[in-house]
């Protein structure tokens, strides 16, 4: 059994997402994180973006697609289809415990202590029903919101509330074969809907589902939708979902866009993309790049005759 622990990402297509999982590496890094990024990727993503990813020292895993069944469904966001190709990530068994992040999600603080988490669960933050992305949903109709359910609650006339239910940009969870193809067999029966593989994984999980706080996973709609949960000195993990947000590119011109706190997330996030002190350095020297290391610390404080200065790698 193993005991590895990485982070995993998903990457589809030959766009710009792929700035997303730079910057995301490259945060992971900045937190100083003691564990790797995984990036499972689609046949589509071209070989220069995956070089790109290796040279930022990134673990490149090529995936097969996975699609649901034939529907008419009218997903949320069109391209929701290509997020059920998620699902093959817990088929990275070399791993005991993985955290999946979104690419376009920033790490600004270290949240390695998540893979102490007790196993057989899933954790992730929940997620806001106030988005226009919702208004198919009986939630939104009635104005209901799990963030707050004391605002309008759920009538009784509708039956139970709708259980807790997790954004699926984020969440601590054990990869296995088992359980893979479980999730595989099940999604050949379940009718899509809305959300995509996100109200699938949300079925699947729903008994083992422990929800965390939205420091882990803050979707920026929480800004205006429930200001009176945000603490924003204690969000750790910003995800970048809202319409117009993604800050590779980001142009303020969207509903909400141009508030001062998206406007400083976005900065933050480009500050860290752009940081070339946060590019992976293969420290993997070669010989005589450790020699004239170890001459030049011995030069400063050691009056022994040093050996001549090894002749630099062509
Ligand atoms: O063209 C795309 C669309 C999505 N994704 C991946 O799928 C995830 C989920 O999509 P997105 O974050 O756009 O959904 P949202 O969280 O905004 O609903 C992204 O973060 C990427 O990791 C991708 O790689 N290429
Ligand atoms: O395929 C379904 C997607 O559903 C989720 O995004 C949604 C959700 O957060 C809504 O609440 C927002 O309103 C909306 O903007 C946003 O796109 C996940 O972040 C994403 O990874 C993916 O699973
Ligand atoms: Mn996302």
């Amino acid at each position: 059994m193993s005991s590895k622990r990485a982070y995993v990402t998903f990457l589809a297509g030959n766009g710009d997402y792929v700035k997303g999982v730079v910057g995301l590496v490259k945060g992971l890094r900045k937190a100083k994180s003691a564990y790797p990024l995984a990036v499972a990727v689609l046949p589509d993503v071209p070989a220069d973006h995956r070089k790109i990813l290796v040279s930022q020292g990134c673990i490149v895993r090529e995936i097969q697609p996975v699609y649901p069944p034939e529907n008419q469904t009218q997903f949320a966001m069109a391209y929701y289809v290509i997020n059920y190709s998620k699902l093959r990530i817990w088929e990275f068994v070399e791993y005991a415990k993985m955290i999946y992040l979104d690419g376009d999600i920033q790490v600004f603080e270290n949240i390695d202590h998540l893979f102490e988490l007790p196993n057989g669960y899933l954790y992730a933050a929940m997620d806001c029903f106030c988005e226009k992305t919702w208004s198919n949903s009986p939630q939104y109709k009635i104005g209901y919101c799990q963030q707050c359910p004391e605002k309008v609650k759920w009538p009784a006339s509708m039956g139970s509330p709708p259980p807790k239910y997790f954004n699926a940009g984020m969440f601590v969870y054990e990869p296995n074969l088992l359980t893979y193809s479980h999730l595989l067999e099940t999604l050949k029966v379940t009718p899509p809907s809305s959300f995509a593989e996100q109200d699938f994984l949300n079925n699947f999980f729903r008994n083992i589902y422990k929800p965390i706080s939205h420091t882990y996973n803050f979707v920026l709609a929480m800004l205006w939708r429930h200001p009176e949960h945000v603490e924003t000195e204690k969000v750790k993990v910003v995800h970048y979902c809202a319409s117009g947000s993604k800050p590779w590119r980001y142009t303020g011109k969207e509903e909400n866009m141009d508030r001062e706190d998206i406007k400083m997330l976005v900065k933050k996030w480009k500050d860290i993309y752009e940081d070339k002190s946060l590019d992976y350095k293969n420290l993997a020297m070669d010989d005589n790049a450790k020699l004239n290391l170890l001459i030049e610390v011995l030069d400063d404080d050691d009056a022994i005759t040093k050996p001549k200065k090894a002749p630099s790698a062509a």
